[in-house]
């Protein structure tokens, strides 16, 4: 079965400054796959390029079998209408209501008419827990509240995989749990692959079936695996101090 995502000798770099290099790996439909390394070590910049917004230097990004720039302009703007982001902070827009979020992305990209719009608001808010919320301002919600509201709306448009930055990033320890809760039955009900950038230990294993351990000095990856099998197999230094860490 064709991967969801394969990477083949990515390359990334800012200008002269290569992030990481040769980098090689695939995500299977229906995976939680998870991004992790130290700081710095350029996970969020992989992000970046899996979702489209940055053009690797070297190397090619498999979307479905796709190449995602050795194809049209359309071709590739129709593979990232199918994937949904929640980036770090949420990021929802200030000074509109949680369902005015989702509505902007439904109005922007499906035909539905405003009854439609509205059911859908409502159902993607129901799945994160958040039905009583639709009217609510990000500033009047909790920041549990606000990551859950950002999920509800990289879910609006049913995308077939998911990348999220730091998903539990200024969460105290319940927020976070509950959020991997989230995470994990968003997987199971919409069979969606999802791909998630953290270090938080807790939730890595929680929800991490597979990953890849990108290195800052080694500018590559380390180690792929299941996280846990890495935990207990592992016989790098650098992974085990990562994946042992008490803070
Ligand atoms: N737009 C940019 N232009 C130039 N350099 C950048 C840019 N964005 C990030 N970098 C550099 O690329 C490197 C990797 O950054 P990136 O944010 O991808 O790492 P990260 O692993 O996600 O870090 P963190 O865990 O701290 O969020 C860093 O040295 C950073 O300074």
């Amino acid at each position: 079965m064709t991967p969801h995502l394969e990477i083949n000798n990515l390359t990334m770099a800012y200008g002269d400054s290569v992030i990481q290099k040769n980098l090689n790996f695939t995500v299977k439909r229906g995976e939680i796959f998870i991004i992790m390394g130290g700081s710095g070590c350029g996970k969020s910049t992989l992000l970046r390029h899996l979702i489209g917004l940055l053009k690797p230097s070297e190397g090619e990004i498999l979307v479905n079998g796709v190449s995602l720039w050795n194809t049209s302009f359309e071709e590739r703007n129709k593979i990232i209408s199918r994937s949904g982001v929640l980036f770090q902070g949420g990021a929802l827009w200030s000074s509109m209501t949680l369902g005015e979020n989702i509505e902007l992305l439904l109005t922007e990209y499906t035909q539905l008419n405003n009854k439609q719009r509205q059911d859908v608001i409502s159902y993607k808010l129901s799945l994160v827990g958040l039905s009583r919320y639709k009217d609510y301002y990000p500033s009047e919600i909790s920041g549990g509240m606000r990551k859950r509201a950002g999920l509800a709306r990289a879910i609006a448009l049913d995308p077939e995989i998911l990348f999220f930055d730091e998903p539990s990033a200024g969460l105290d320890p319940v927020s976070s749990r509950l959020l991997d809760n989230l995470i994990l039955e968003l997987r199971d009900s919409l069979g969606a692959t999802i791909v998630i950038v953290s270090h938080e230990l807790a939730s890595i294993f929680t929800v991490g079936d597979n990953a890849i351990f990108l290195d800052p000095t080694e500018k590559t990856i380390i180690a792929t695996g299941a996280p846990k099998h890495l935990l207990e197999s592992s016989e790098d230094s650098r992974v085990i101090q990562f994946l042992t860490r008490t803070i």
